[in-house]
């Protein structure tokens, strides 16, 4: 858990950070949105103690984080950053060891380790942990940086824009890898991004920040359909419900009274595929496992029963 309290971070005269308060709970996965320049890398980067704050606490896991040394307290947290920051003279398993060589782990205990972490994220080990960072495409080398960063189990993941260099196909695919090991893993992970698609698609709950402040902090449903100002709205621009589709199973909002003649989709699908199914075929209804779903369903969830759901 990470407790801010009234935190502020001035450049010169230039405040980029306000008086800011905000706890992320235990394995929670916390999306920070904002335009560019709002403050979103400066908290990050308060959190882990790589800059100093001008005023405020911050607590991490119930310790005040001026108790702790800066190096200590980095190797408890987790960081990654957009250009992976992997060291390109170190081989892939070298990388992925940086903070368990730290820790003074037995070199078994590493090897096992670094062969983990690569299943984990996707990559064979026998095939990848030779290579060297220039070797490797953005994608995967997006994935050892998710991989060092949680070789020595860090309770916390502080991420900055990670998938911010990947293409879009193996964005999405990595995105939801990664949420998937968040919560296999139970990581309490803030992740920052200026993507509203990659906050939707992530986030427990979204902080959008503006100048420094935070001004909604909340559901990413509560602030698609609820946002609390001109701000967020602008900012989202009616965007939003076709992700907020693609997290919902279709199932749960099956008429199980309405049984088709025809093959269900499959079982995980969600309201978005659902949609799109509807909207290639031409069809009003679709075949799901547990009964069916109509367009007019799908058009009232769309519009009001996804923040009632909740
Ligand atoms: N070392 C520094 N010295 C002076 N000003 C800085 C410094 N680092 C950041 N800033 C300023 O503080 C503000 C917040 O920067 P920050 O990097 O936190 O923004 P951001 O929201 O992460 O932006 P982006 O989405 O573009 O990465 C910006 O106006 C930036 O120019």
């Amino acid at each position: 858990m990470i407790k801010i309290n009234n935190v502020t971070k001035k450049y010169g005269d230039f405040t980029a950070v306000d008086k800011l308060s905000l706890t992320v709970n235990k394995a929670e996965f916390l999306v920070i949105l904002g335009p560019s320049g709002c403050g979103k890398s400066t908290l990050l980067r308060l959190i882990n103690k790589m800059i100093d704050r001008n005023g405020g606490e911050i607590q991490v896991n119930g310790e005040d984080i001026d108790t702790v040394k800066g190096e200590e307290l980095r190797k408890k947290i987790g960081y990654v950053i957009q250009s992976t920051g992997l060291f390109p003279h170190m081989d892939v398993k070298k990388n992925i060891a940086t903070v368990p060589n730290l820790l003074n782990w037995e070199e078994k205990k590493i090897s096992k380790r670094v062969d983990e972490m690569l299943t984990l994220v996707g990559l064979q080990p026998e095939k990848y942990k030779d290579k060297k960072p220039s070797e490797l495409s953005g994608g995967e080398a997006q994935r050892i940086g998710v991989a060092r960063a949680i070789a020595s189990d860090p309770d916390i993941l502080l991420m900055d824009e990670p998938f911010g260099a990947v293409d879009p196909i193996n964005r999405l695919r990595l995105q939801k890898e990664f949420r998937k090991i968040q919560r296999e893993l139970k990581k309490t992970v803030v992740f920052v991004t200026h993507d509203i698609d990659e906050a939707l698609l992530l986030a427990d709950r979204i902080c959008v920040m503006n100048k420094g402040e935070i001004v909604q902090l909340d559901t990413p449903e509560n602030i698609v359909l609820h946002p609390k100002n001109d701000f967020v709205s602008d900012f989202f621009k009616g965007e939003g419900i076709l992700t907020i589709l693609s997290r919902k199973p279709a199932v749960d909002y099956a008429n199980e009274s309405v049984i088709l003649e025809e093959e269900p989709l499959d079982k995980n699908a969600t309201l978005r595929e659902v949609l799109t199914d509807m909207l290639t075929t031409g069809k009003e209804q679709v075949a799901l496992v547990n009964g069916s779903i109509s367009w007019d369903s799908i058009l009232k969830i769309a519009g009001s029963d996804l923040n009632d759901s909740e």
